[in-house]
């Protein structure tokens, strides 16, 4: 359902974050690399294919000059979310590749790393939860433990 790709093998430790969260939820996903640099022609064949191989969302990761967000979003009308990696330029770099879309070719950006990561499988997930009930149900009850995990912080936060 959902396409988890990342620029390089090195951007990993951030985009398993997007994995797991997904994973956590018992949603299938496929995961790949691929570079809108290094392997263009692999990158367009991947976008134009993904709506017919049943893809829903693209979660795309990448640092530095991360053209791949935006590459992909151009060769496709599935949503793309962007993940930006950390960078030598602590990923600011890779921020502003990928937030600043031109007028006409959107991708949803979330925060550098892995939080970003997280909640971009998070968000794929609500994309699909859209019309899919049961997706719908396993997002209710990860805010219901998003909500008593604060409540063990207030406990905590007691003993201090
Ligand atoms: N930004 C891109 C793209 C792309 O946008 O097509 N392809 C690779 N990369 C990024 O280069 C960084 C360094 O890659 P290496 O570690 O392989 O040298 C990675 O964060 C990757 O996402």
């Amino acid at each position: 359902m959902i396409g988890i790709i990342m620029g390089s093998i090195s951007d990993w430790d951030t985009m398993k974050h997007a994995c797991d969260l997904l994973d956590q939820l018992e949603i299938s996903y496929e995961k790949e690399v691929i570079s809108a640099h290094r392997t263009p022609d692999d990158m367009f064949a991947y976008a134009e294919s993904a709506r017919d191989r049943g893809l829903k969302v693209i979660i795309a990761g990448a640092g530095g000059a991360a053209h791949l967000p935006g590459m992909i979003a151009s060769k496709t009308t599935l949503p793309v979310i962007g993940v930006p990696v950390q960078s030598k330029l602590d990923g600011i770099d890779s921020l502003l590749s990928i937030v600043q879309m031109p007028s006409g070719v959107p991708v949803a950006t979330v925060a550098i790393g892995k939080a970003g990561a997280q909640n971009a499988g998070l968000l794929s997930a609500q994309i699909l939860g859209t019309w899919d009930k049961d997706v719908a149900q396993k997002l209710e009850r990860y805010k219901r433990e998003l909500t008593e995990k604060v409540g063990e912080m207030r406990e905590q936060l007691a003993t201090k």
